[in-house]
């Protein structure tokens, strides 16, 4: 269901966490939550969750939250009953909600159709991986249609290719499921990734919402410009070597991204290469111009330390 919180600010022990935050969160999203640690993230979500009361502001949900259309919390320790089978946990909600056996039986065996799990349904959380336990976490948060989820670190602990695995499973099931689903992660990847928005949340204030390539490409100042990747301050002077004449700074911050540049070798250029890096998939060039540097990301193989360039931003 859709939700909006209005105005909401929080403080621990006199000490404010959240100030002022007011967001509409759209039937059927996946809102990622994004911030340092410590930017008020968790606590957002326990308030979202009702676990705390706002101290100031109001929650406002489509429906009231009930036992058929829940608020699930799915925390990053994924604490699964440890002796109950999968097939159990999976299914402990329903139990609650005194299912009948029968229909408990038949949903549980679709979700761990669903999650991949169905050759695990007698074995116990220890028998399981890591990536498995989260798998079984989130079904048993599924299973009884959450009207929101919320996740709170859904790939702490998880290596680099489990990472991507979980991102896209939560993203595909979320879809398939059409769940609102806000997740808090440190992740930046995986939250431009799977989200349909970002929040960027930073001293407890929401500095901005918006879709993934809107908020990296055009962050609303160079703070959260920064928090989201590495950028290179635009000035008066590099501008005019960046950009076509007559054209204005790409964003509202004066700043323009190191992919969003393109370098290449010129005799004449105001550029010169001070470092070249090699990261993998791009080339980091460190690049002298006119006293400023500058950072780019390309392909190019080419160039070497010392060479005269040019830099140029790339037609977006
Ligand atoms: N129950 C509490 N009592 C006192 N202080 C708290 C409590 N819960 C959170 N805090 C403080 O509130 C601030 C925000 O915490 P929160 O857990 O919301 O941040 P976060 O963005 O989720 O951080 P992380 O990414 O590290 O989990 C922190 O300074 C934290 O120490």
């Amino acid at each position: 269901m859709d939700f909006r919180v209005e105005g909401v600010s929080h403080s621990f022990e006199g000490q404010p966490v959240l100030t002022d935050i007011t967001c509409g969160f759209r039937q059927g999203e996946l809102f990622s939550l994004v911030g340092p640690s410590g930017a008020g993230k968790t606590t957002l979500l326990s308030l979202i969750a009702g676990l705390l009361s706002p101290q100031a502001g109001t929650i406002r949900y489509a429906q009231t939250p009930d036992l058929n259309a829940p608020i699930i919390l799915v925390y990053q320790d994924f604490i699964l009953f440890p002796h109950l089978t999968v097939a159990d946990n999976v299914g402990f909600g329903l139990k609650a909600r005194k299912w009948s056996r029968a229909t408990r039986r038949n949903r549980v065996e679709q979700m761990l159709r669903y999650f991949q799990l169905e050759d695990k349904a007698d074995a116990f959380p220890a028998q399981l991986s890591g990536g498995q336990r989260q798998r079984v976490a989130i079904a048993r948060a599924m299973v009884v249609s959450p009207a929101i989820l919320l996740l709170d670190e859904p790939f702490a602990n998880l290596d680099r290719s489990l990472k991507m695995e979980t991102a896209r499973f939560i993203r595909s099931t979320q879809r398939e499921f059409g769940m609102t689903t806000v997740a808090v992660t440190h992740d930046l990847e995986e939250a431009f990734a799977m989200s349909d928005r970002l929040g960027i949340l930073l001293n407890g204030r929401l500095r901005q919402v918006g879709p993934p390539r809107e908020v990296y490409f055009h962050p609303q100042d160079l703070e959260v410009a920064r928090f989201l990747g590495p950028v290179n301050p635009l000035t008066p002077a590099t501008t005019a070597d960046l950009l076509p004449p007559g054209t204005d700074s790409p964003s509202k911050a004066s700043f323009i991204r190191p992919e969003a540049l393109e370098v290449e070798g010129d005799a004449n250029g105001p550029g010169c290469i001070r470092d070249i890096h090699f990261a993998g998939h791009y080339i980091m060039y460190t690049i002298d111009l006119r006293g400023q540097e500058i950072i780019v990301y390309s392909q190019q193989r080419v160039l070497e330390i010392g060479q005269r360039v040019r830099v140029r931003a790339v037609q977006a």
